[in-house]
């Protein structure tokens, strides 16, 4: 395992490393302070200090090099300060691995109550109690430095689409100011001397001007990645897809692109197609949580009664024990009774599937086959669950 460098120290550098393209699909690996990260990654979601349902080690031996924490969650429960009394998320989660915390800008939107936004930041209630927060571009650093994270995000504004181009330009551009401020805060920080490394978000909605303007400014400023961010809030897959293809090549080559939010294997496999190289989604949790399993051959719903004398496991090929190990019929049962054991099999076996997708990705990067692999991929997937 990684050893875990005092982050007070100079510690190495944060660093990528752009090993392999096959067309616009790219092959990297990113050096943070707690280890390596594989591109294309994906990234399972820890809210609340934990992937739901899964213990971190079970996490990290499906192939997971990071795991994503929620600043808004955290902020409110337990605070960060508490965290940091505690010696940081990392300890505090039993996950040693990297870690990418969001500034809680896109929850703020979506989850708190009545909130006012002005130039300085946001002041929103919490989900939890109505008790009054603040958060700003500086404040959100300051959590994310107290939780020690490895990956910081900028403070942004997202807006859903579809949305007038004025309201566009205008969320866009107080992202690049506080993108700024967060770079400001950042530095203040120490975060670049002990390895961290902060991300630009662009924004821009469905607009390929706005989009190209933010990303060639937020390219200007030393990041040490860019996110992009407002896609994924609703709008037609196809439409994420020709935003992608309007922005990646607006952004740095050298530098890890995240895009937030994203998405369905298939979402995925075109999106590392069109350039990206991190991803975060709660799909494969959430859904295992509903009983509803990824495999090779499409999703299966193991709420439906054709499932209930099924002797077959979900695939009997597959080296995840929630995979080969339990059948159908099973599954079924468990989903139909409510019992934990579903949402632990399922989610065990949804992370399972998408790691083994990320490392097929990987691979067929590494060996100049990508594109060979995408459509045998959506092939397997067309045939569907037999
Ligand atoms: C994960 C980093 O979050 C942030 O700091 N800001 C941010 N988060 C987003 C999360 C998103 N999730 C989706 N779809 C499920 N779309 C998203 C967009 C953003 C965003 O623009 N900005």
């Amino acid at each position: 395992t990684e050893t875990t460098i005092d982050t007070q120290q100079d510690a190495k550098p944060f660093s990528f490393k752009l090993l392999k393209t096959d067309g616009m699909a790219r092959r990297g690996e990113i050096t943070t302070p707690h280890g390596k990260v594989r591109t294309p990654a994906f990234m399972p979601v820890g809210t609340q200090a934990t992937v739901k349902a899964m213990y971190p080690q079970q996490v990290r031996d499906l192939g997971a090099d990071v795991v994503l924490g929620n600043t808004y969650h955290l902020m409110l429960r337990p605070t960060a300060e508490r965290i940091a009394k505690l010696g940081g998320l990392h300890k505090f989660m039993g996950w040693d691995h990297t870690i990418l915390t969001d500034s809680g800008g896109f929850q703020v939107m979506s989850l708190s109550g009545l909130r006012k936004m002005t130039e300085e930041g946001v002041t929103f209630s919490s989900h939890h109690d109505g008790s009054k927060h603040f958060m700003s571009p500086e404040r959100s650093v300051e959590i994310q430095g107290l939780l020690g994270s490895d990956i910081q995000m900028q403070l942004d504004e997202c807006i859903a689409l579809p949305a007038e181009r004025d309201e566009v330009d205008r969320a866009m551009q107080l992202s690049l100011r506080w993108a700024e401020r967060s770079r400001a805060q950042f530095e203040k920080m120490g975060g670049p001397q002990k390895g961290q490394g902060l991300y630009g978000i662009v924004q821009g909605g469905d607009v390929p001007d706005l989009r190209i303007e933010s990303a060639q400014r937020l390219g200007e400023l030393p990041m040490e990645g860019y996110s992009v961010g407002g896609l994924a809030v609703g709008e037609p897959q196809a439409v994420m897809l020709k935003m992608l293809e309007i922005t990646t090549p607006a952004m740095p080559k050298d530098k890890p692109r995240y895009l937030m939010g994203v998405g369905t294997p298939e979402d995925i496999l075109e999106s590392v197609a069109r350039g990206i190289d991190q991803f975060d989604c709660v799909m494969p949790t959430r859904a295992g949580r509903h009983g509803l399993a990824y495999t090779r051959f499409g999703k299966v719903n193991l709420k439906n009664a054709r499932h209930a004398e099924d002797p077959r496991p979900l695939d009997e090929l597959s080296n995840c024990e929630a995979t080969s190990k339990y059948s159908r019929a099973y599954l079924h049962h468990l989903v139909r009774v409510n019992e934990g054991l579903a949402a632990m099999l399922l989610t065990w076996n949804n992370l399972a599937y998408y790691q083994y997708l990320m490392q097929g990705i990987r691979d067929a990067i590494d060996e100049g086959r990508f594109e060979e692999f995408r459509q045998k991929t959506k092939e397997d997937w067309a045939r569907g669950d037999i």
